[in-house]
């Protein structure tokens, strides 16, 4: 690695970087994102002002190679990760997850794009407001580039005066869940509300994501209810597993294929577009699914790396840190997601990074009923989604596309998730043969420590971050200032 490094944030300036192809890593051919064709041979990209100025296949191809170079080597070079999920709860809940912290652990981790959830933090993002003041927490503290959703609940979903208003504030579309959202401040929108949001979302082309699982029996509580469970150990995973059935995301998932027909053309809200987050049932709600594609509607999923790294028969007794909804189920389902991932089926993948202050967690008791629901995981979901997917026979273009290209469209980032000319140059530098083993000594800059991935073996260790061209992490050290900056949508 040449070129002077020592210059963190706000700018590296101009500078070039060069890339040989991986032998180890090519399966078949190396390659950007948005490049099938290209071949195997070195590749050189020059940035300026924090864009890609040229892509090329050597230094007198066009391009005008000043210094810095950088020359990373046999390491892995792919546009930094776009994660379109994850719950950065400031204001009003920095005490489980922060501006600082949750950018600190994903530019660590290769993420150079965050959206951040509208709930969890308090106020929830459901107002013009309330987003004004998630820009203002997010402001001289984010480390990557932060996007909000907005909060589409009861309250605004019949009031197109505030939808628009939130929309028109900068939020990059719109997120609801079915069910009860574990926050007593953002409670859950039914089939009606979320037709009634769609057309007016279409008009911004924005997307509506939504939570997909429906409690049978619709009550509101606000909180998971015990039913007829309660005579079973709350410690066992498996009695936590029979309370969120698959049933319940068919459920949801058949509903909004229904809704999603108004995506279609000619339909009621043609330009918009609805997008499940994190899938977990991988059989009938997958099946409605591909259903809803082949007939025209505009429509994504996403799933989660711990859909895919982990099954329930490993769960053991107690281990709340596992605990998500909707829940991680056997290991014949987890095979099913990782197909229907490779065959494109499911579009993207996202963190769901949903930590809470440890206590919530419940650890000491391990009651599955009682503990929070969220899985803490920003920081590693390359290295996790590398590791397990490595024996699945994943390619690294696949990883770009699922984490990069398509997430990035989703949330409208023309210029982001992939390596092209114009874009901005976001970029990850990462060695898929580095072999390390999450444990106490590891660098862990989530906010709390507590996650389902300690003590697992990973492959993948993260060499460099780039955000608009500023180096904002290298190996085990940040830049000293944050120079991410909030996304507003125009
Ligand atoms: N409120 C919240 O973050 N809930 C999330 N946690 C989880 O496991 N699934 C979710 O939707
Ligand atoms: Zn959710
Ligand atoms: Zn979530």
């Amino acid at each position: 690695m040449g070129g002077d490094l020592e210059e963190w944030c706000p700018s590296l300036g101009s500078f070039d970087i060069q890339v040989h192809p991986n032998p180890l890593h090519h399966h078949g051919s190396f390659h950007w994102a948005d490049d099938p064709d290209a071949t195997l041979g070195s590749r050189y990209f020059e940035v300026r002002d924090g864009k890609i100025i040229s892509v090329v296949q050597r230094p007198q191809d066009g391009a005008i190679f000043k210094e810095p170079m950088i020359d990373y080597g046999e390491a892995v070079i792919m546009p930094g990760l776009v994660d379109v999920h994850a719950h950065l709860d400031e204001p009003g809940r920095a005490e489980w997850e922060g501006f600082a912290t949750g950018t600190r652990a994903a530019a660590a981790g290769g993420i150079t794009t965050l959206i951040d959830m509208p709930l969890n933090s308090f106020p929830t993002t459901t107002t013009e407001e309330a987003l004004q003041l998630k820009v203002e927490a997010a402001q001289a503290k984010i480390y990557v580039d932060v996007g909000f959703w907005g909060g589409l609940v009861p309250e605004n979903a019949f009031n197109a005066t505030a939808l628009d208003g939130l929309l028109k504030a900068g939020v990059l579309g719109l997120k609801s869940f079915m069910c009860p959202s574990g926050i007593a401040d953002f409670p859950m929108t039914n089939t009606s509300h979320i037709k009634e949001a769609l057309p007016i979302l279409a008009r911004y082309r924005r997307p509506l994501l939504v939570h997909a699982e429906i409690q049978p029996d619709q009550s509101e509580s606000g909180s998971e209810k015990r039913p007829q469970h309660n005579m079973d150990d709350p410690r066992s995973y498996s009695t936590y597993l029979k309370t969120r059935p698959p049933s319940w995301e068919e459920a949801a998932i058949r509903e909004l294929s229904m809704v999603a027909e108004d995506t279609r053309e000619n339909g009621l809200a043609q330009g918009g577009h609805l997008h499940i987050v994190h899938l977990s049932d991988a059989r009938v709600s997958l099946d409605i699914i591909k259903e809803a594609k082949r007939n025209g509607a505009s429509l994504t999923v996403e799933t989660c790396p711990h859909y895919l790294a982990f099954a329930a028969e490993e769960i053991q007794s107690g281990d709340t840190r596992f605990k998500c909804a909707p829940p991680i189920r056997e290991e014949a389902n987890r095979k099913i997601l990782w197909e229907a991932l490779k065959e494109g089926h499911i579009d993207m993948l996202s963190s769901d990074h949903s930590p809470s202050v440890p206590e919530l967690k419940l650890l000491d008791e391990g009651d599955f009923l009682r503990a929070w629901g969220g899985i803490s995981s920003l920081q590693f979901v390359l290295p996790a989604t590398w590791s397990y997917g490595r024996e699945h026979g994943i390619a690294l273009d696949q990883l770009a596309s699922w984490w990069s290209t398509r997430p990035a469209k989703l949330a409208g980032q023309e210029f982001k998730g992939a390596i092209a000319k114009g874009n901005d140059a976001d970029i990850v530098v990462w060695d898929p043969d580095i072999d390390f083993t999450l444990d106490e000594n590891y660098n862990i800059y989530h906010k709390h420590p507590v996650t389902p991935y300690m003590g697992k073996q990973m492959h993948g260790k993260v060499l460099a971050t780039f955000v608009r061209g500023n180096l904002v992490y290298r190996e085990g050290e940040h830049a000293p200032a944050a120079c991410g900056i909030p996304i507003l949508a125009k």
